[in-house]
């Protein structure tokens, strides 16, 4: 059974009381009516995959479903996931899958990806919704977390505190003021000002810093933040220079030897966001000079599948020629590793997956249109809930509207965003073999890319 589209499985409905015991997402609806659990499937029949250690707080949602989940605790190598991802209606990982066109046309079940974390650079989004698959992210739940990395590193750089640690280490008692600073007073320069540049913003502002930013957005300051007209200025009066932007083509070594050298003599560079943003052989030459004091690495353009004594020449051609570099924080891409931001993530991947599986609602997508109607009540037993994701061409309503006409719609939304457009129906009074032909009905038209009917 393909559970993405099929409707002929047997109305399968759990009880309220095991419903109720069980599903977090379940709620009362503003009138008090009870949600129904839509679903043309047996949820054991839900296969999902889990890679790369996703929190069990998102684990035990999904399993509170019912759903058979398989948690791996790394990523996988392109072939293996080929393999995996084979049979799987859901997926979910964090920022070292890469879900590749390549992949995805593997994926033949498959409806929805959970990224837990932020970024979704990871995943071929165009590619995915082009195919009628759905893309979650969390948006901002390890934002917090990230901006507190980056205070503990304005500090330790500041303070040349990961050498004066090493030294103890080696039992090497070295006692030095000199180029070690207060922070109070410095400039700092955050670009992209999103949810982590901007919540970096205040915490560094109530330490004393001044801050500014830089963004392609024009954007209001926090406090008494300051937004800079070109990249080239903030780089020439900040103190230290942190890089929040995703990963894009135009944010590709956005940081390199021109920039580099625009920036202060003696200052301090900090890139919490994708390794691609930062050329790093640059990066290398500056600080063997002395020009940039002193730096702080989170991510790297490649990254190992899990943890191990990966961090070689074999995994980037400078990394030894990094490690060697003083003054310089490497972290395994940890900004947003703390429990509170993975058991936020896990939750809220989560639930948007069971929300997507159960009902078909979009909101919160990243590449698909935002698209909710208010859920069916156990009040509502014969409704069905018709989910059509087609090609965003004219005339293509007119003909689901005709396929819909005969019966009584409820009410209805659609929504397009590019190439794909999505539409959600309620209707009433359906028997189970009008639900099998309305489905045939919707598949047979040409511009469709997936139906699901939920009842
Ligand atoms: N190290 C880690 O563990 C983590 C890393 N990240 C990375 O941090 C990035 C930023 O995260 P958020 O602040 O949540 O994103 P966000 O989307 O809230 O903010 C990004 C900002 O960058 C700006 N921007 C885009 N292109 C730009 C450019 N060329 N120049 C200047 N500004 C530009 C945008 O206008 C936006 O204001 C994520 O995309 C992700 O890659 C996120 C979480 C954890
Ligand atoms: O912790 C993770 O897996 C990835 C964090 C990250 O880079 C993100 O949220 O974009």
């Amino acid at each position: 059974m393909s559970m993405s589209t099929s409707p002929n499985d047997a109305f399968h409905h759990r009880s309220l009381s095991s419903v109720e015991g069980s599903s977090p997402t379940l709620r009362r609806t503003t009138t008090g009516a009870v949600p129904k659990q839509l679903k043309p499937f047996r949820e054991q029949d839900v296969k999902i995959l889990l890679l790369e250690n996703v929190n069990q707080a998102g684990r035990d949602i999904l399993h509170g479903q019912g759903y058979q989940v398989e948690a791996l605790k790394s990523s996988l190598p392109e072939d293996q996931l080929i393999e995996k991802i084979k049979d799987v209606h859901v997926i979910g990982i964090r920022s070292k899958t890469k879900l590749t066109s390549r992949v995805l046309a593997a994926a033949k079940n498959l409806i929805v990806i959970g990224c837990f974390c932020i970024g979704t650079n990871q995943v071929d989004l165009q590619y995915a919704a082009s195919h009628g698959i759905c893309v979650f992210n969390s948006p901002f739940s390890n934002s917090r977390s990230v901006a507190e990395l980056v205070i503990g590193e304005i500090i330790s750089l500041a303070r040349q505190l990961g050498d004066r640690s090493n030294e103890m280490h080696q039992g090497i008692w070295n006692k030095v003021s000199t180029k070690c600073w207060e922070v109070r007073g410095k400039t700092l320069g955050i670009i992209g000002y999103g949810h982590i540049g901007s919540q970096l913003s205040v915490l560094a502002e109530s330490m004393g810093m001044d801050v500014i930013y830089y963004d392609v957005v024009n954007l209001m300051g926090m406090g008494n933040a300051r937004q800079v007209p070109t990249l080239d200025q903030l780089l020439a009066t900040a103190d230290f220079v942190t890089c929040h932007v995703p990963e894009l083509p135009e944010t590709m070594d956005l940081i390199s030897t021109h920039q580099l050298e625009t920036m202060k003599q003696g200052s301090y560079l900090i890139n919490a966001s994708r390794g691609s943003v930062v050329d790093i052989p640059a990066l290398i030459g500056a600080m063997r000079t002395g020009k940039i004091a002193g730096a702080a690495l989170d991510v790297y353009p490649a990254e190992p599948a899990g943890n191990g004594d990966y961090f070689n020449n074999n995994l980037n051609s400078w990394a030894e020629d990094l490690r060697g570099l003083k003054n310089l924080i490497l972290t395994p891409h940890i900004g947003g590793s703390t429990e509170e931001a993975q058991s936020a993530i896990g939750v809220e991947v989560a639930e948007a997956l069971v929300r997507y599986v159960n009902e078909g609602v979009t909101v919160g997508a990243v590449n698909m249109p935002e698209v909710a109607l208010r859920s069916l009540t156990m009040d509502e037993p014969n409704h069905a809930r018709v989910i059509f994701i087609h090609q965003n061409v004219p005339g293509v309503l007119r003909r689901v509207n005709e396929i819909l006409g005969d019966h009584n719609v409820d009410k209805q939304m659609s929504d397009s965003r590019r190439d794909v457009a999505y539409l959600m129906a309620d209707i009433s009074n359906v028997r189970e073999v009008e639900v099998a032909q309305l489905y045939r009905e919707l598949e047979s038209l040409k511009e469709r890319i997936i139906t699901r009917i939920l009842y």
